[in-house]
């Protein structure tokens, strides 16, 4: 039996994982859609990520510990699949890190700006991507323990945000309809992406020994949180500044001036603002720790000042181009982490669940749904990954 309390620490960390800048970028993206459309698109994202993360279970329950997802990929599909695993993962952090530093770098320019007036426009992305460069090449040690205070943190002012902006949501805002069906396709890789977890499986499963029954309960109210708190977002952002007001909005300092507009109450702003902060703090710490990692083991740079420095430029240089180039890529690049997170959270593990139920065919544990869960998971991914290609080519 695994000990409660890696059970309670393991939901904390999916839902750590998973709120983040999407969540940020859920107001933006899906302003057109009005709240209760969103919200029914999240419930059915929701359903399916959650039903992906189960088949990710189902498969490591055949494989040793410490199996990462290119493992699985390897084993059951062999190199082209453990390559594709390699790419998608690549290609998913170097955009979440874009995405992150891109949002991050326009909040700080904001608070820059009020401090020093008069800066360069992108002086915040380079303070932004400096500090947390810094602080991922002094190690994982470092970094784990700075995280567990700004996330603490982020919960409180998470809380602390949500609570105070209760009284100022006016029902009728919420009713509000889509303005247009094509938002939808604009919205989608977006709220997709805001959904994602599933790097964090391998290492979840190693955490409570690949327990089933408790990797179970871990991934369905790990993924179930995020969801309530993502809704009550919604409502809270749709209710305060209205659909109109949300539309009016092109990057996060915009959301976040727009909420102050309407609230008139400097804590309000505050916490959201810290919020902001912090949720993209965090983010950004983990993943490009995820990536930092995985570019040291893969060039094999030394775990030296000279070697870490090294690894530190690759992971860090290529995402902060992109945000100089791209000052306002922040929900850009998240529409094109969906669609390599297609390819990690639905793609690999339906194909690979396909191979393992012929494989081993009297497994314990087996997601229910059968091939026709399979294939409509599979459909979504592909309407995913078309909607992006429409954004990208400016067809919505
Ligand atoms: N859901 C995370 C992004 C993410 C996707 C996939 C894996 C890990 C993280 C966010 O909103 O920021």
């Amino acid at each position: 039996m695994t000990s409660n309390s890696r059970v309670v620490g393991s939901i904390f960390i999916l839902a750590g994982t998973t709120i983040g800048a999407g969540m940020l970028a859920l107001p933006l993206t899906s302003a057109g859609l009005g709240f209760g459309t969103s919200v029914a698109v999240m419930l059915g994202i929701w359903v399916l990520m959650a039903y992906t993360g189960l088949l990710m279970l189902e498969l490591h329950q055949h494989m040793p510990l410490t199996t990462t997802l290119h493992g699985l990929a390897g084993q059951f599909l062999g190199w082209k699949g453990r390559s594709t695993a390699t790419l998608a993962m690549l290609f998913l952090l170097y955009a979440l890190c874009a995405a992150y530093i891109a949002g991050g770098g326009a909040l700080m320019q904001e608070h820059l700006k009020n401090l020093v007036p008069g800066l360069p426009p992108f002086s915040g992305v380079l303070v932004f991507t400096l500090v947390i460069g810094l602080v991922v090449s002094l190690g994982t040690s470092k970094v784990d323990m700075i995280n567990r205070i700004l996330f603490v943190l982020k919960l409180i002012t998470l809380a602390t945000a949500l609570v105070m902006l209760t009284p100022q949501v006016s029902s009728g805002y919420l009713l509000d309809l889509p303005l247009e069906q094509g938002l939808l396709v604009a919205a989608l890789p977006v709220i997709f992406t805001s959904f994602g977890f599933h790097s964090c499986i391998p290492s979840l499963v190693r955490y409570v020994n690949n327990d089933i029954a408790s990797l179970r309960k871990i991934v369905l109210i790990g993924s179930s949180l995020p969801l309530v708190i993502y809704i009550i977002w919604q409502a809270l952002s749709f209710g305060t500044v209205g659909q109109d007001g949300l539309m009016r909005n092109n990057d996060l300092p915009d959301f976040v001036n727009s909420i102050a507009a309407v609230v008139h109450s400097d804590w309000v702003v505050a916490a959201i603002s810290l919020f902001a902060d912090l949720a993209l703090a965090t983010s950004f710490l983990g993943v490009s720790l995820g990536l930092f990692d995985f570019l040291a083991e893969k060039f094999q740079r030394p775990d030296n000042k000279r070697g870490r420095m090294q690894t530190g430029l690759i992971t860090f240089l290529p995402p902060l181009v992109f945000a100089l180039f791209y000052p306002q890529g922040f929900i850009i690049a998240l529409g094109y982490a969906a669609i390599a997170l297609v390819i990690i959270a639905i793609v690999l593990p339906v194909l690979m669940v396909r191979k393992a139920r012929i494989d081993y065919a009297d497994a314990s544990y087996q997601v229910a749904g059968g091939s026709l869960g399979l294939y409509l998971a599979l459909l979504v991914g592909a309407l995913v990954i078309i909607a992006q290609l429409m954004v990208a080519f400016n067809l919505v």
